[in-house]
């Protein structure tokens, strides 16, 4: 189990925070057979980190492997050439991705990533797009890239664009990892997931009504995460986060996170975490800004 270093530690990186849905419910399906939801986005302090190093010649580079993600695929590069494309800048990148975040975890590490490329690419590159217009090359990358872009925790509708920023209580959070990846895909295709869930209002979420509608099917199909979500059970129980398959729990402060933390089983894999309502990535911008 870890505790996130500071965000000084950083250096000169950009960071690429995980989030946390604090409610999942799937309301609908669109024609497109992506689905209709209504989440509330939370982020936390514990981050992808990423280095940008601009190229004359065009060139988009992923300087880093990542498993089972080739260079053309990884939502940096991808998210990098949009960005180009969208501008018709001429200018490329070097880009450096220091993975933290696990993979199908539901904490949107990917997501993330391609957010941070864009908000740092469109600074160093001088291309001066707003944050509407990053929103909109961000949305077809994946659903989840806009809120990451836009940096501020929010409830989240439709397939997760139409976002409304939140005030949130800031709580610690303990976050298990089980050792399994949960394609998003396999969530939304399953036969089982419930569908229809009735349509509820912030105020109903901020009053209590907190759920995820991919618990069930998750929890049966993949052991690991029952295991987890067991593991919580001491601690008012454990929630999924997205399609996971990371589960949460939630404290009042640090200690007791941390104190949750040391009780759980050692083969169980983990991290403490604050819950943000400003994503660090937006202070990172500031200070690119700030020194030019
Ligand atoms: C479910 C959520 C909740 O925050 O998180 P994760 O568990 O993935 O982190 C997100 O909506 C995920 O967003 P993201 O991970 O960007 O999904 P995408 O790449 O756009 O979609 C992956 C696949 O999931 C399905 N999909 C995704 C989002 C959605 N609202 N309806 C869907 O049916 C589609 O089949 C799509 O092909
Ligand atoms: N830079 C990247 N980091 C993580 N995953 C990436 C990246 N680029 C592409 N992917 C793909 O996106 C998928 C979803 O990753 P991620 O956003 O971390 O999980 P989740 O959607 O469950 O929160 C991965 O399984 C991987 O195939």
């Amino acid at each position: 189990m870890t505790s996130e270093p500071s965000m000084m530690d950083a250096g000169l990186a950009w960071p690429a925070p995980a989030k946390l849905n604090l409610t999942l419910r799937v309301v609908g399906r669109r024609a497109d057979g992506y689905h209709l939801l209504q989440t509330v986005f939370q982020f936390i302090d514990r981050c992808d980190r990423l280095w940008f190093d601009l190229r004359e010649d065009g060139r988009i580079r992923r300087l880093n492997a990542v498993a089972g993600v080739a260079e053309d695929e990884d939502l940096t590069v991808r998210a990098a050439r949009a960005l180009q494309q969208a501008t018709g800048c001429t200018l490329g990148a070097d880009i450096r991705c220091e993975k933290r975040l696990p993979m199908g975890g539901g904490l949107g590490g990917g997501s993330s990533d391609a957010a941070t490329t864009l908000v740092a690419l469109n600074q160093l590159w001088g291309t001066g797009l707003d944050e509407d217009a990053l929103s909109a090359i961000a949305l077809p990358l994946g659903a989840d890239v806009p809120v990451f872009v836009r940096g501020r925790a929010a409830w989240g509708e439709g397939v997760g664009e139409r976002l409304t920023p939140v005030e949130l209580p800031q709580p610690w959070y303990l976050v298990l990892t089980p050792p399994c990846a949960v394609p998003t895909r396999a969530v939304f295709t399953h036969p089982q997931l419930t569908r229809d869930s009735e349509l509820i209002t912030l105020a109903d979420f901020l009053g209590g009504d907190v759920r995820n509608d991919c618990l069930p099917v998750v929890r049966r199909d993949y052991p690991e995460v029952a295991a987890a979500l067991d593991c919580l059970s001491a601690w008012g129980g454990g929630r999924l986060t997205g399609t996971g398959a990371c589960v949460f729990a939630v404290f009042a402060d640090r200690d007791s996170a941390l104190a949750a933390c040391r009780q759980i089983p050692a083969q169980m894999r983990g991290f403490v975490a604050q819950g943000l309502n400003r994503s660090p990535v937006l202070d990172r911008l500031d200070q690119a800004v700030a020194t030019g």
